[in-house]
């Protein structure tokens, strides 16, 4: 597939950036859009649409291309509809005006995360189906609500439901990253987010005397303790280049809250942070350190989570997976390289992994800064259509992968 002048835009293109003008922005996205014009898809390329309303408002909507072998479990293409908020005035253009420059980069809040892939996924399948082919294997695509936010609302409820246990899913596609270099970065496990809030209470009193045993003291001393350890996690990544990003953990200070005048000591201050906790880490040894942490500051300093996730997954890259086998056989076949790695963040592909499924995270964009969450995300025409073509040669190889021995 290749890019068409601005006098002819290719229509899968016309289709991204219809989508990207659907304004499904945190905090408030507009969920009723996204799901009117998935319906529209549907019926468009004649396949059948379920919605499930996993919270009041909150809906995840199945489109299903059925496979010839019933008996056999599915593809689960997922893709998330809500996107991140923007500031507008950093931007060139209207993040929601999906503007295209005559280069062919198309700026807008979701041309990477992850827009780009709900549509990739959606031509490929009218591509296929209208050369005629069937497979063996059902193709559903799941496109969910909340992501951005943690999945609380979308995904994490959705495997529990038993509409989800219908879908008989065997394997996941899901979002990875753009990948500047030629190569592609396929994504076989995540680190934990565990968000943390630390509280310290203290003496309160006159800010012009010395009071001992302050809040904003301790938290100090957490503070520290906490940005010593971001500094040993970062000297271990900057000194061995076989480590990735995803492979060590990081932690940022997001948040200090606390206080109400420049002369009275507040009794309690808090630090929020944000951990991403590498798979290999043990969970309970890191929480007793977070505890110890905190008790070396000082009396009445606690933590508490905002989000701690306890069960990290590793979808296996080797030949014993046949769905790993599949995926990149298939990209070998087309010449792509690839480059497995831990996904630095967290995505709905957490979820999937701790019911059972095995899940890759893959955005077909090289040659592409990564740029989700920033200013000017931006995505170039001619790479969106390169993936159109990647997925028309991924969904045959994974869906007509032959019955496991689980499934004979
Ligand atoms: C930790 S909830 C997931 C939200 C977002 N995808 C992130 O990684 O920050
Ligand atoms: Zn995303
Ligand atoms: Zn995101």
């Amino acid at each position: 597939m290749t890019s068409k002048g601005p006098e002819e835009e290719h229509p899968s293109v016309t289709l991204f950036r219809q989508y990207l003008r659907i304004r499904t922005v945190q905090p408030k996205p507009d969920y009723g859009a996204a799901v009117a014009f998935l319906e529209e898809r549907a019926r468009q390329l004649g396949l059948s649409c379920q919605k499930v309303e996993v919270a009041p408002g909150y809906v995840v909507t199945v489109l299903t291309w059925p496979g010839t072998n019933p008996t056999l479990s599915s593809i689960l293409l997922n893709s998330h509809t809500d996107v991140v908020p923007v500031f507008k005035e950093c931007w060139s253009h209207d993040p929601f005006e999906a503007f295209k420059d005559s280069e062919g980069y198309i700026y807008a809040r979701g041309a990477q995360d992850m827009k780009c892939i709900s549509i990739q996924y959606l031509e490929a399948v009218r591509m296929l189906k209208m050369e005629g082919h069937q497979f063996p294997r059902t193709i559903h695509m799941t496109f969910v609500p909340d992501e951005e936010v943690g999945g609380h609302q979308g995904m994490e409820l959705f495997v529990q439901r038993p509409e989800f246990q219908a879908l008989r899913a065997g394997f996941a596609l899901d979002e990875g990253l753009a990948n500047p270099t030629d190569a592609f970065t396929v994504f076989y496990s995540e680190r934990s987010p565990w968000w943390v809030r630390v509280t310290s209470t203290g003496k309160p009193g006159h800010g012009s005397r010395f009071i001992e045993d302050t809040a904003a003291e301790k938290l100090h001393k957490v503070v520290s303790s906490i940005l010593a350890f971001r500094e040993k996690e970062w000297q271990r990544l900057q000194s061995n280049p076989h480590l990735k990003e995803g492979a060590v953990t990081s932690v940022n200070l997001t948040k200090l809250e606390g206080g109400v005048a420049y002369n009275v000591v507040p009794a309690t201050m808090s630090a929020s942070f944000d951990f991403r906790v590498a798979p290999d880490v043990d969970l309970k040894a890191f929480e007793e350190q977070l505890q110890s942490w905190c008790q070396a500051a000082g009396e009445g300093v606690t933590f508490e989570f905002g989000q701690k996730w306890m069960q990290p997954q590793v979808t296996p890259t080797d030949d014993s997976n046949p769905w790993w086998a599949a995926f990149s056989r298939a990209c070998k076949d087309m010449n792509l390289t690839l480059e497995p790695e831990i996904l630095p963040a967290a995505t709905d592909s957490r979820y999937l992994r701790a019911v059972g499924v095995p899940a890759l995270g893959f955005s077909p964009m090289n040659r592409t800064p990564v740029l989700l969450h920033d200013h000017d995300e931006r995505l170039h025409e001619a790479v969106f259509l390169r993936g159109v073509d990647i997925y028309t040669r991924l969904l045959p190889a994974l869906a007509s992968v032959p019955a496991l021995p689980s499934e004979s």
